[in-house]
């Protein structure tokens, strides 16, 4: 049996649209405006907001982004032509580079892991790999070419401004450049050279997931801006370069 509509079927029907599409609107309103409101304002709390976000990705999506950051780096020319490339062993969710550093290997190029500087407070070494060479974890847990049995050799470094590349690990990047790091400030002094006009300079790329990208990260004076970054989904480059 059909419903039969009283007198005031239609009016019912167009009110119960009306509540409809201000839920919606509501819903909308909120879709916008929440994860805005929720965006945490100072940089200790972005961090952890960012940091939750790439450690939530399953081991399967960390392997799937880790193949597809080898596959975009491997399809750009402007990366590929150049041999000398810093990376980092990843931890607390990074993007693994190790596929990559495997491929990039094999092709003969030179990869360098960062080393914590054993003296000179906050600054980096960046230290030649191989694959067999002894690994040992820092303060932060990180594993990193050990020292003793390796990097002390000046010939198995390079100075930051020698490298063509140094692909940085990243907290938080944003479309202009900015990157918000893990709080040492270990990059920021490592690459402060390269605020001066003169010298060679080594492409900064940093490293992602799309996940943590976002519109606007605040800039501190010290900060340096990165010329492009590589997810598992875009190369961006930021200021035209590339
Ligand atoms: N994979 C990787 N290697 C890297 C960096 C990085 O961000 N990722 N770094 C980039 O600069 C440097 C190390 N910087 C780091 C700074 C802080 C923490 C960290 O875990 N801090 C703790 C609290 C400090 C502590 O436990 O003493 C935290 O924030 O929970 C880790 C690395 C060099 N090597
Ligand atoms: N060139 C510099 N000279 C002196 N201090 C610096 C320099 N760069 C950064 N710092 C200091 O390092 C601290 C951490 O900086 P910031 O929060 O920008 O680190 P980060 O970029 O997130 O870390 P990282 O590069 O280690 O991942 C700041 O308090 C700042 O004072």
């Amino acid at each position: 049996m059909g419903i039969r509509l009283g007198p005031f079927g239609s009016g019912l029907t167009s009110r119960r649209h009306i509540r409809g599409s201000s839920l919606l609107l509501v819903l909308l309103i909120f879709t916008i405006l929440f994860p805005l409101k929720l965006m945490p304002a100072n940089k200790r709390e972005l961090r952890a907001y960012l940091r939750a976000q790439r450690t939530a990705l399953s081991a399967q999506q960390q392997r799937q982004h880790a193949q597809a950051l080898a596959q975009g780096f491997l399809q750009a020319p402007s990366l590929l032509k150049h041999r000398h490339i810093a990376f980092y062993l990843p931890q607390d969710g990074e993007i693994d580079p190790r596929p990559l550093m495997q491929v990039l290997l094999k092709r003969r190029h030179c990869v360098y892991l960062p080393v914590l500087h054993p003296v000179s407070h906050h600054q980096l070494w960046f230290v030649r790999y191989h694959t067999k060479m002894p690994l040992i974890a820092n303060r932060f847990g990180i594993l990193e070419p050990q020292l003793t049995a390796y990097g002390h050799r000046a010939s198995n470094r390079l100075p930051a401004w020698a490298l063509g590349i140094i692909a940085l690990p990243l907290v938080g990047f944003d479309s202009q450049g900015g990157r918000l790091g893990m709080g040492g400030g270990f990059y920021d002094r490592s690459l402060a050279f390269t605020r001066r006009a003169q010298g060679n300079k080594p492409l900064l790329l940093g490293l992602a997931h799309e996940c943590q990208k976002l519109d606007d990260l605040p800039v501190e004076p010290w900060d340096i801006p990165l010329q492009g970054v590589l997810t598992e989904a875009h190369l961006y480059w930021h200021n035209g370069k590339g």
